[in-house]
């Protein structure tokens, strides 16, 4: 059994402690003492996991937050090392390699794991000294394998602190290739993004995918309006600022999980992304319209487009996923929204639902490539390839394709998704256009977008550089009168 195996054990045990009978009455139970694990081996449990079966590290880490039961202090730092770790992982690999004998790709997952960790925390978390970081990582070395380990770890990482800042990623590598592993992406993306924006967009874009996304969420218009919500918030001692993108958003600068808030719980809120916000303006849903959300789960833009309309009308939100409808409608009855009717199926099968022309509009925030959200997802950068891409591509003119039919006459198509993807995006919506002459692309107005430059074609295209937002594409199509 490897010791990371060992640690996730300790993990499910506490899990089933929870779960665990009734003792018999008067019959003494051992008590079993539960085995803690200090931030750093939960956050070296769940990169290992990753590393090993290609989990997805949030998932993961909730999970094992909630087993470790640490301090809000301790599970900060937990989330820190996780996702700074996979962030910088192609950058810490590169110093690594210099001083490991053996290429960092050959040590044991969970060795290769604590090395990138420690490194981590040297290289880019200043509250915590340099010895600290070797320290822990030397006593978690010793438990979990033998000295061998620890004395291998203690020598590369004090190596690389004795280097200090001179260590650096060559400035004379090939464009790409020193993108790629100063901001930590993969080469195959970055050659893409350069291709698509050129080098001086795509290193901004790959560098701001390392920075912390900001807080951001909508008013709901129903019960307050944007002003009105902001001075309720600073009232609770946060500081917040309207959205430059968005008229119905608010950056939170200060403060916790929103979702804690008692705003939150009355309504008065949701949790979204300000690129997020512009879908359901782009849509311009009135009240007393029918509107289809082809893809609508976990209904945030389901949700917004109700607010906008008042609560008037009708709006069918269907998902793929049934399991997903419970999303939807907890965020309707907290938002105190009605006229929303659940639906669950492949968007390809709902023309087959529907009659033709039956709606005001139809919303399609496709499934897609998640190259706008990577700040938010890090391990994503990884997890996918080139061909994955290539096939969310496909499978997205089909979808457009097959939902177009269900718009009414002089009715409009919106098409949105989270990536910066060209293939995805404009030439997804340029390939439909060709085949579809019965729609014309529509201009909607961004004010906030009106000074950046856009790549041509139909819709915009946020890139997560521009606002700190996520990286979003939206077009407006409509369908000939
Ligand atoms: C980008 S997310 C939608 C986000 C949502 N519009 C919101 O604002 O909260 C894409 C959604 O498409 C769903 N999905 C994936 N394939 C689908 C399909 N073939 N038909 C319908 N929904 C699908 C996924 O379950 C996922 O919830």
């Amino acid at each position: 059994m490897t010791s990371a195996s060992r640690g996730e054990k300790a993990l499910s045990g506490a899990a089933r402690r929870g779960q665990s009978a009734p003792a018999a009455k008067g019959v003494e139970q051992p008590r079993r003492r539960k085995i803690e694990l200090t931030a750093r081996e939960v956050a070296l449990n769940v990169l290992t996991s990753v590393d090993e079966n290609a989990s997805y590290s949030n998932l993961l880490l909730n999970r094992s937050l909630q087993q470790a039961e640490l301090s809000p202090a301790d599970a900060g730092l937990a989330t820190e090392l996780v996702y700074g770790t996979i962030a910088r992982q192609a950058t810490l690999d590169y110093f690594l390699n210099l001083f490991i004998k053996s290429e960092v790709k050959r040590l044991n997952p969970w060795v290769r794991s604590l090395a990138r960790m420690s490194l981590y925390q040297i290289r880019y978390l200043d509250r915590i000294p340099a010895h600290a970081a070797v320290n822990e990582a030397v006593e978690i070395a010793k438990k979990r394998g033998h000295q061998g380990i620890a004395s291998m770890i203690n020598g590369v990482l004090r190596s690389i602190l004795r280097e200090g800042d001179t260590l650096a990623i060559p400035d004379d590598l090939p464009t790409a290739e020193r993108i790629a592993l100063q901001h930590s992406h993969p080469q195959w993306l970055v050659e893409r993004w350069i291709t698509q924006y050129g080098e001086e967009t795509a290193e901004a874009v790959c560098a701001s995918n390392n920075q912390p996304p900001k807080v951001s969420i909508r008013v709901n218009t129903l019960k307050a309006d944007r002003d009105e919500l902001m001075r309720e918030l600073e009232n609770e001692g946060r500081t917040v600022r309207a959205s430059e993108l968005s008229r119905f958003g608010i950056i939170v600068e200060s403060g916790g999980n929103m979702a804690n808030d008692h705003l939150y719980r009355d309504g008065r809120f949701s949790i979204q992304d300000e690129s997020s916000m512009l879908v359901a303006e782009a849509l311009a849903a009135e009240p007393g319209m029918s509107v289809l959300d082809c893809c609508a789960a976990p209904g945030g833009k389901t949700a917004h487009i109700a607010e906008k309309m008042g609560n008037k009308g009708r709006i069918v939100a269907n998902d793929l996923h049934e399991h997903k409808q419970g999303l939807i409608m907890e965020q309707a009855e907290r938002l105190g929204l009605s006229g929303i009717e659940s639906s669950v199926g492949d968007a390809m099968a709902l023309k087959d639902q529907f009659e033709p022309a039956s709606f005001d509009r139809v919303l399609l925030d496709a499934p897609c490539s998640g190259f706008g959200v990577i700040r938010r997802k890090p391990d994503l950068r990884w997890a996918k390839t080139p061909d994955d891409a290539a096939s969310i591509a496909r499978l997205q003119r089909q979808m457009l394709s097959a939902v177009s039919g269900l718009v009414k006459p002089g009715g409009i198509l919106v098409y949105s998704t989270c990536t910066i993807e060209r293939e995805e995006n404009q030439r997804a919506v340029a390939e439909f256009l060709r085949d579809h002459a019965e729609f014309i692309a529509e201009p909607f107005e961004v004010p906030a977008l009106e000074a950046l430059p856009q790549a041509g074609g139909a819709g915009v295209q946020i890139l997560p550089n521009q606002f700190g937002s996520d990286g979003f594409y939206i077009a407006r199509l409509r369908r000939r009168s």
